[in-house]
């Protein structure tokens, strides 16, 4: 179990430089003081009063602890050490990952090929399945949240668990959660959210990997809700002219709007795009 300390942060770690920052959260590399080694710490500012929209609930909070506590022992998962509380804020220091998002990789290659992003999709659909087997949906699937381990090498980490929730079978939750262009059509319709809300997303993410283009994204939101539940999408030639049939099903089986009949992590460990010849 991970300890929840109230001890002062800074009595531990030298804080050096911010390396992300999301609504409520700044991340920032800091330095063990007793070890030298780094870590990512997550400050997470907590909500003050019950009526204030500033800050995330304690409750919040400590749903990713418990989701980071339960799979972190996985090897593409990130692994949370301690938490530490002040009045204000709560501080998970993380492991530190150095290859950067998958984003910037595929950025600087524009879009990978094929057995690149083959391998990259197998490793999440790995770490994927684990959150899977336990009911645990991520909720907030894109290469923003996909880390290297290392650059260069294949090795992936998911990050960011602050939507992710367990989600038993049958049960009725519902939500508007997640970034817009990977959100799956129960989302939009604001119907039973599940683990097939997480294989939608991967199904975007893989799209992107080997296109560069995204595809569901409109002008507006509102335009791309509506791309989205009308599963509207097609392979564009300029972009799609050499990507394999198998690839373009391996999407089309994610693409799929009723999320029962929508390709499962292990459906898609099946696929043989991804086992390869
Ligand atoms: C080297 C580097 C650069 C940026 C980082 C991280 C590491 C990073 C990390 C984490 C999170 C939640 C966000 C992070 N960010 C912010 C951007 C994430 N999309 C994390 O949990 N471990 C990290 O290394």
């Amino acid at each position: 179990l991970v300890p929840w300390s109230d001890d002062l942060f800074e009595k531990y770690y030298d804080i050096c430089e911010e390396l992300g920052s999301g609504q409520f959260a700044v991340v920032r590399r800091v330095v063990c003081k007793a070890t030298g080694e780094e870590f990512a710490a997550k400050f997470i500012r907590k909500r003050r009063y019950a009526t204030s929209r500033r800050g995330v609930t304690r409750a919040h909070i400590e749903r990713e602890v418990d989701v980071l506590t339960e799979i972190g022992g996985h090897d593409a998962i990130i692994r949370l050490f301690a938490v530490f509380e002040t009045p204000s804020e709560v501080i998970l220091v993380l492991e530190l990952v150095s290859g950067g998002e998958l984003f910037d990789h595929v950025c600087a290659k524009e879009c990978l090929d094929e057995a690149e992003a083959a391998a990259f999709i197998k490793q999440i659909l790995l770490g994927v399945k684990h959150l899977h087997s336990r009911y645990i949906c991520h909720l907030d699937l894109k290469p923003e949240n996909v880390m290297l381990k290392r650059r260069g090498e294949t090795q992936i980490k998911l990050i960011d668990f602050g939507l992710s929730r367990r989600i038993p079978p049958g049960s009725q939750t519902k939500d508007m959660i997640g970034t817009p262009e990977f959100v799956a059509p129960e989302i939009v319709n604001f119907e039973a959210l599940g683990t097939a809300t997480d294989m939608w997303a991967l199904g975007v993410v893989t799209y992107i990997l080997l296109s560069g283009g995204s595809p569901f994204l409109g002008q507006t939101r509102d335009e791309t809700f509506c791309n989205i539940t009308a599963v509207d999408y097609h392979f564009d030639d300029c972009y799609f002219h050499s990507t394999s049939a198998l690839a373009k099903d391996f999407i089309r089986r994610l693409f799929v709007r009723d999320p029962r009949k929508r390709a499962t992590a292990e459906d898609c460990l099946r696929h043989p795009w991804i086992t390869g010849p």
